[in-house]
């Protein structure tokens, strides 16, 4: 009997769990509600370190040659409660950074190593993460002794490479800098499923690009492929397919897909090794006294040879401590058929094998054991294309270690965004393609006369505010992408954006320019002041004299800087505070609205007041008339929330889908159009309060305030954004 059994005597008279445990929430009545929750995760309350902690200045503070040894050291310092095959963790290390940053997908930034999210639901407990739980646990003593210097994110990735150091392998270089969070992150689609590794995220299930997007893993529940073959049926040749496409989606081509494989499973095994009905609940899924630890195997001793993962079981070297070339020579020198793992799993064996090229047994060295391979590996020989690296990368091992130390760099680095924000003494001098580089921009010029010069050369606002906006507005908080530093804007592919409205963006460009090059500052500082221009004039023509706040120094990226194919993702579809939505994208756009919003990093009443201020300023696509809620466009007045909380108005749909006339109730004249986008914060309880803030008579100077401080934070975002 629990507290909430009021019928009888003697028990607590309050209702445990009503609200404390996830089943319930005062929303989920309304599943088609807007969730703000999305803006408001990782508050500064949560973090416990206090508001003036910054991670950035701690990890600066670390003894980073004394953390590499203790790392180094607990590589190969096995445990009793949980003892290291053949002595050495790193295959449990190398497949837990491997799995903190394989969630990374390119199409929204999101997962990734960057934010230490391994160690929160749903990832600490998916079903392809077993037992990395106790690789974290391992680790415990360090991150202890190194504290608060030293994030569980960057301590995870820092295990994997100093695994591959202890194993042999000359790594490219590591990075500190990603901070912790401190609870689920709640703005990550992991997919729609309610159970675990079922099939029905694909349009067409014989046609594996058509995965849905964001997502890169094949089902819930796994990093990437199942090591069984699509769909648990073994077919090397489909699942080739598989790994092409979910690692494209991770940002990685062919040869970085070939050597990540190869050089992955060049260390540790599979655990498979007994009856996979003795393994107990994934840590969430415990009660209280088993959630620290999950996957709690009852078979046998439960760890060493009988550790469970679930699936199959085996090396895929003979010598799966050592950074070496066995699992080229293994894959390619024999002849593979498919058997079952203990625990139930397809995998394949070699036809033939010497006694001599047998793993030995993680326990007993005078045991000899049988290697395998996944399906997922069997595709690395079946696949013509892949086939053909593993063949160069047998030819060449150094070559073999280097474009595996760069591609493993790549992978646990990619979402840290570009490399300014890499700190520590192992970063290496290179520039890569990836990291979207930027030159280093002049601060030494006259900002007031540039603006001077912009406010001279006969540009409206809105032209002003809307390109520094479309500059700006590609920024996104998960992989610290995109932004108006660079200024991409001018180069392909966003060029040719619609959201960009080219025509428009070349003309304003033309202007602009000529006026950088006379004044030493970067393109890309002069499109930002031009917006700042714009919007300090809207202030001005709303009755307030206002400075935006400005910090020069944003460079100018070249065409050869830019890996226009992966910009292409960062194409907006919709945009809210512009009130654009392409190609008539007509399945709530409200929805992109706070997704854009998320990855800005602003809060629902920055939001609130930068799209109200947006839609008055003039900034709409193409100079439409959607939207626009008043007859003094290009003022920063608050008639869009006056205009939207009205009640003498009434909205009413129109024949062009997803657009509204909002009409005097009285005469039913038409007044403005609006789009889905704009209604929502007139109509959306939690955005109409806000609405209504700023349609108070009280609040219009607060209103120009607000926008501007919202403005500086999107317009700067990309080179001060310390969120991890
Ligand atoms: C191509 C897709 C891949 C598949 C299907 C796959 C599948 C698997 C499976 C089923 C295991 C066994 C886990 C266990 O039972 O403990 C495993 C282990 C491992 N994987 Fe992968 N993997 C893939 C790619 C990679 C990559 C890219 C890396 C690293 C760069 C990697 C590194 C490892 C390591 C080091 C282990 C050994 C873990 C240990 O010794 O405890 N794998 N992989």
């Amino acid at each position: 009997m629990d507290g909430n059994d009021m019928g009888g005597g003697g028990k607590c008279p309050v209702m445990h769990g009503s609200l404390t445990s996830t089943e319930t929430s005062v929303t989920a009545w309304w599943p088609k509600s807007l969730n703000f929750d999305i803006l408001h995760q990782h508050d500064r309350k949560v973090q416990p370190y206090g508001p003036d902690y910054s991670y950035r200045k701690e990890v600066e503070k670390l003894d980073y040659e004394a953390l590499k040894k203790d790392v180094h050291a607990l590589v190969t310092d096995s445990q009793d409660w949980w003892p290291a095959d053949w002595g050495s963790y790193a295959g449990l290390f190398v497949r837990m950074a491997w799995h903190s940053a394989g969630s990374y997908r390119l199409a929204d930034g999101r997962g990734g190593g960057g934010a230490g999210n391994l160690r929160f639901a749903p990832l600490n407990s998916w079903p392809d993460n077993a037992n990395l739980d106790k690789a974290r646990r391992l680790l415990w003593p360090i991150k202890k002794k190194y504290g608060n210097k030293l994030s569980w994110a960057d301590l995870i990735i820092l295990a994997g490479n100093a695994a591959y150091e202890v194993a042999g392998l000359e790594t490219f270089g590591f990075a500190f800098g990603r901070e912790d969070i401190w609870h689920p992150e709640k703005d990550t689609f992991w997919g729609s499923e309610k159970e675990w590794l079922t099939d029905s995220r694909y349009e067409k299930l014989d046609e594996r690009e058509s995965l849905a997007n964001p997502l890169a893993a094949v089902v819930m529940g796994l990093i990437y492929v199942n090591p069984e073959g699509v769909n648990g049926k073994p077919d090397p040749a489909r699942t080739a397919m598989d790994v092409r496409e979910t690692f494209k989606r991770m940002a990685m081509n062919d040869e970085e897909t070939a050597a990540l494989t190869a050089g992955g499973h060049t260390i540790g095994k599979c655990h498979g090794n007994s009856d996979p009905t003795g393994l107990g609940p994934e840590p969430e899924g415990e009660d209280v006294v088993g959630m620290g630890l999950g996957w709690k195997n009852s078979n046998q001793s439960g760890n060493g040879r009988f550790t469970l993962t679930g699936g199959p079981e085996g090396a895929w070297t003979s010598e799966p401590t050592k950074w070496d070339g066995g699992y080229l020579d293994m894959l390619l020198d024999h002849e593979w058929e498919l058997t079952k793992s203990p625990a139930g799993a397809w995998q394949w064996k070699p036809v033939s094998i010497d006694e001599a090229d047998m793993p030995v047994d993680v326990e007993d060295p005078s045991i000899r054991t049988m290697p395998m391979m996944t399906d997922a590996d069997m595709a690395m020989k079946v696949d013509p294309i892949y086939r053909k690296y593993m063949e160069k990368f047998r030819e060449d091992h150094d070559y073999f270690s280097r474009t595996f130390a760069r591609a493993w760099f790549k992978l646990t680095h990619r979402d840290m965004g570009p490399k300014p924000r890499y700190i520590g003494p192992w970063v290496p001098q290179e520039d890569l393609i990836w990291q979207d580089p930027v030159p280093a921009g002049s601060t030494d010029y006259d900002v007031e006369a540039v603006k001077a010069k912009i406010a001279d050369s006969g540009l409206s606002v809105a032209d002003m505010v809307s390109t520094a906006w479309d500059s700006a507005r590609t920024y996104r908080g998960s992989d610290m992408r995109g932004g108006a530093n660079g200024a991409r804007i001018r180069l392909a592919p966003q060029n040719d954006w619609d959201g960009n409205e080219p025509a428009r963006l070349s003309r304003v460009l033309e202007v602009l320019e000529p006026i950088a090059k006379e004044t030493g500052a970067s393109i890309a500082d002069v499109i930002v002041l031009a917006g700042n221009v714009g919007v300090e004039q809207a202030a001005k023509a709303a009755g307030f004299t206002k400075t935006v706040p400005f910090t020069p120094g944003r460079g100018d990226a070249t065409a050869e800087m830019t890996d226009a194919e992966s910009f292409e993702p960062l194409e907006p579809l919709v945009d809210g505070y512009r009130n654009w939505i392409k190609d008539d994208y007509v399945v709530k756009p409200e929805e992109i609205l706070l997704d854009h919003t998320q990855l800005l990093g602003l809060t629902a009443p920055e939001m609130t007041c930068l799209v109200g201020g947006m839609r008055v300023i003039g900034t709409n696509h193409g100079g439409s008339a959607h939207g626009v809620f008043t007859d003094n466009v290009g003022a920063l007045t608050n008639d869009f929330f006056v205009n939207l909380t009205d009640m003498s108005n009434t909205w009413n749909p129109t024949d062009d889908e997803g657009i509204f006339s909002i009409r005097d109730r009285q005469t039913d004249a038409p007044k403005w159009t609006a789009t889905r986008i704009d209604l929502v914060f007139g109509s959306n309880s939690i955005l109409r309060a806000y609405a209504e803030v700023y349609a108070q008579d009280d609040n219009k100077e607060k209103l120009v305030d607000d926008f501007i401080a919202a403005w500086t934070k999107v317009m700067e975002a990309d080179r001060f954004d310390t969120r991890a």
